[in-house]
């Protein structure tokens, strides 16, 4: 367990397939209004958007000299050629996103991502100067059976398997138990603690404590204005990968003000 105050919370909101370009701009302008976008210098906020909408939330970021930074959700293993459908890492880079989910547990799930192409796509993101946000976490079964600690832990090493050092101490890992993934259904702040402190000691195993200290950890699931604060309260969650939340501009807004609930 370390010091949280070392890393700067990093509260992202990933839209899944919600919002098309034009409700992506009011969006953004509600958040960016709600915000007060100058006034959130503690905390670094990002959107996940659809891929449809990067191009118009970057024109409004730039334009509007926002604080508010964007990504995708996904990003393709392959630089460039015949894989129909995919987004290439140049592509997302050409349009300044800062970040990209990879691994979430819909695309392990309805698209069959298991860790070697989550590595791929890990290596894939910071080729192209973009920061991976690597999602992690178990299935209601692995958790009943008490295994979701053992069962994480592979997902992280898995997923960070031949990466440097110096790109392992950026990446942001989300802890998200998928049982708690739009549910309601919020993993305690203790358990999900449980897990974080265990994912941190796992990237210290890895590489170096020093390295552990730098790796900021989300938690995924349900989060809301109302349990927002207990969860951050912990010392390895050093953020929130918002789901369903963060598509309502006042909600979203209350979960990256954090300290005031
Ligand atoms: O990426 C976000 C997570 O899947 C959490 O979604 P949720 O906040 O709707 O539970």
């Amino acid at each position: 367990m370390t010091e949280q105050n070392t890393r700067k919370p990093l509260m992202a909101g990933n839209w899944k397939m919600n919002l098309n370009h034009l409700e992506a701009i009011a969006h953004v302008q509600k958040l960016a209004f709600a915000l007060n976008d100058k006034d959130h210098d503690a905390v670094e906020v990002a959107v996940l958007t659809p891929f449809t909408d990067l191009r118009s939330v970057q024109t409004l970021v730039d334009g509007d000299k926002l604080k508010i930074r964007y990504g995708a959700q996904d990003i393709s293993a392959h630089d460039s050629g015949a894989y129909t459908g995919e987004i290439s890492g140049p592509m997302l880079s050409k349009l300044k996103c800062a970040y990209v989910a990879v691994g979430h547990s819909e695309r392990r799930q309805y698209h069959g991502e298991d860790d070697a192409i989550v590595n791929a796509k890990v290596k894939a993101a910071y080729k192209h100067g973009l920061t991976p946000i690597m999602c992690v976490g178990e299935e209601l079964a692995v958790r009943e059976a008490g295994n979701h600690v053992e069962h994480t832990l592979a997902q992280v090493e898995g997923g960070l398997k031949g990466l440097p050092a110096e790109q392992a101490a950026t990446i942001v890992i989300a802890y998200e138990p998928v049982w708690a993934i739009g549910t309601g259904k919020v993993c305690g702040a203790d358990d999900a603690q449980e897990v974080c402190t265990a994912i941190r000691a796992k990237v210290a195993e890895l590489y170096t404590q020093e390295v552990a200290d730098q790796v900021r950890i989300q938690y995924g699931g349900s989060v809301k204005a109302g349990n927002v604060a207990e969860i951050m309260a912990k010392p390895d969650i050093d953020g929130a990968l918002v789901g369903g939340a963060s598509l309502d501009a006042d909600e979203f807004t209350k979960i990256v003000r954090f300290r005031d609930q």
